[in-house]
């Protein structure tokens, strides 16, 4: 049987935990097929990014036409996507195919805190992707660029929620990993009427690469196969969970966070 397709937008990491390379293993490993539109090569390792080339804009709009005519696009997902230009590019691309439900996640800055946008791109990132995302999963570091909001307790997670949801988006979810002194972790889910926490274990691990990344394609995956937004995100939470609770040292710094739990089931 054809399985259903899901669509990264996002850049390659040489290390291979997190951009397209987390995502197609995600993908792989909720039965979905991987279709890729590639923004940028990056140099990097388990001890940061060393630097990056972007791709065309135009190379990146032709390759989303390309599978988008040919093949379906079940559901999408945004990474990395490096400068205004390309997601000027992306946006003006959305309007012309069909790609379904569209996941944006922001990401601004590896998480060793090296950039991975041009500095005017987090503009063009608010007002040409957000308000035709069905979802948007902001870190509480891209959500005070994007906001001024600091994160700090349940407030002003919703603060930053609402803050964040005037920018268009259906959905945001305002992940809670980076929350200092909490046991738990707690990701807040919201469309402006329900604000929906998702409440799980804080795992005591160095090994957290590509966790955002696996999230969002995780989430994407399950609204390919026809989740709603609350069950996608649900079904993800408990997903990275188990991704960050095996995740693995490689290299002599940050590992990434594993999928590999996935085959145990095979
Ligand atoms: N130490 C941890 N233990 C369990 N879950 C975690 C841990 N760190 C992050 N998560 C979860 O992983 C996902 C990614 O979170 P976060 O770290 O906030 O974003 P990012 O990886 O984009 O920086 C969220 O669902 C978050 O709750
Ligand atoms: C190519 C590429 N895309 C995204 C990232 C961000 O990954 P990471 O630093 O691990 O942050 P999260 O995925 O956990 O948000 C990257 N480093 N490279």
């Amino acid at each position: 049987m054809t399985p259903r397709t899901a669509l990264t937008i996002a850049g390659s990491d040489s290390g291979g935990g997190a951009g397209i390379q987390a995502d197609l293993r995600t993908f792989f490993a909720h039965g979905v097929h991987g279709l890729v539109a590639l923004t940028a090569v990056t140099v990097q390792n388990s001890l940061g990014v060393q630097g990056f080339t972007e791709i065309p804009a135009d190379v990146v709009t032709a390759q989303i036409k390309a599978v988008a005519s040919d093949m379906g696009v079940n559901a999408a997902k945004t990474g990395m996507l490096a400068t205004a230009e390309i997601i000027r590019a992306v946006a003006k691309t959305l309007d012309e195919v069909e790609v379904g439900p569209f996941v944006v996640d922001p990401v601004a800055a590896s998480m060793t805190g090296d950039p991975l946008l041009r500095e005017d791109a987090l503009e063009a990132i608010r007002t040409e992707l957000f308000p035709r995302a069905t979802l948007i999963t902001p870190n509480l570091d891209e959500v005070r660029l994007l906001t001024g909001v600091q994160v700090v307790d349940a407030a002003s997670q919703r603060a930053a929620a609402e803050a964040l949801l005037e920018f268009g988006s259906r959905w945001v979810l305002v992940k809670g990993g980076h929350m200092q002194g909490t046991a738990e972790c707690v990701d807040l889910l919201s469309d402006g009427r329900e604000y929906l926490e998702l409440t799980g274990p804080r795992y005591e691990t160095e090994n957290t690469h590509g966790g955002g990344d696996t999230l969002a394609s995780a989430i994407t995956a399950s609204l390919a196969k026809g989740a709603s937004v609350p069950d996608a995100v649900a079904a993800g939470k408990k997903f990275i969970e188990r991704c960050v609770a095996e995740g693995y040292p490689l290299g002599a710094g940050v590992g990434p966070v594993s999928p590999f739990w996935v085959l145990d089931k095979s």
